[in-house]
């Protein structure tokens, strides 16, 4: 919630040239409205409901690609549990601080955050991110971005994904590891 997967996810994309899939935008454009218009006109359930469902048609493309989920993604239906099984997972884990920092500009456009002071949106982030944090952690990789330089995340982030590969790859023959290139 708010650490900067939409931030990262698209420079990321421009670095490895693959497709970003931000969840977010994919609703506003399918449903031509924003989130926080979905949010007044329909409710919390239906727009979690409709994130399910764009999460499993990216699943049913099956077109690589970055997907950056909304901050409420990994803690509904079997949604954490899905990204596990269909892609490679990565927690940008913040502080409380941090990502105060981020949604302190902008909160009007996040619905739940909206009309919130300052003091009342630490509060929110201090409950939100307890109540979250088990989901979140099951991620397959965590990322603990208060101690990466800012220059540095995009690197810690291509290496966890070029390892999960690597690793894939070898599976149980790590002797594929320390061959010379050919
Ligand atoms: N490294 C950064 N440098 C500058 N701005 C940043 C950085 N990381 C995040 N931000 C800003 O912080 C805010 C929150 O980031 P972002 O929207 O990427 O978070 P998010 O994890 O996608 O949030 P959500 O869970 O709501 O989808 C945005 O205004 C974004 O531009
Ligand atoms: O943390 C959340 O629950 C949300 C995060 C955003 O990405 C949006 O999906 C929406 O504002 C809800
Ligand atoms: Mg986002």
């Amino acid at each position: 919630m708010g650490c900067g997967k939409s931030y990262w996810s698209k420079q990321l994309s421009r670095e490895l040239k693959i497709p970003v899939c931000d969840i977010d935008d994919i609703i506003e454009d399918k449903y031509n409205a924003k989130i926080w218009e979905i949010f007044h006109a329909k409710g919390e359930d239906y727009f979690r409901e409709i994130e399910y469902q764009v999460l499993q048609d990216l699943i049913r493309i099956k077109n690589d690609c970055i997907v950056s989920c909304g901050g409420g993604i990994p803690c509904y239906n079997n949604n954490m549990a899905l990204m596990n099984v269909h892609g490679i997972t990565l927690y940008l884990k913040a502080s409380k601080e941090y990502v105060f920092n981020n949604l302190k500009r902008n909160r009007e456009r996040r619905p739940l955050i909206a009309k919130l002071n300052d003091v009342e949106l630490r509060s929110f982030i201090d409950i939100k991110l307890d109540e979250r944090k088990s989901h979140y952690e099951k991620a397959m990789y965590i990322i603990d971005i208060d101690n990466i330089e800012s220059s540095d995340i995009l690197k810690t982030v291509i290496n966890c994904i070029n390892q999960h590969e690597l690793n894939r790859y070898c599976g149980d023959n790590p002797s594929v590891l320390i061959q010379p290139p050919k």
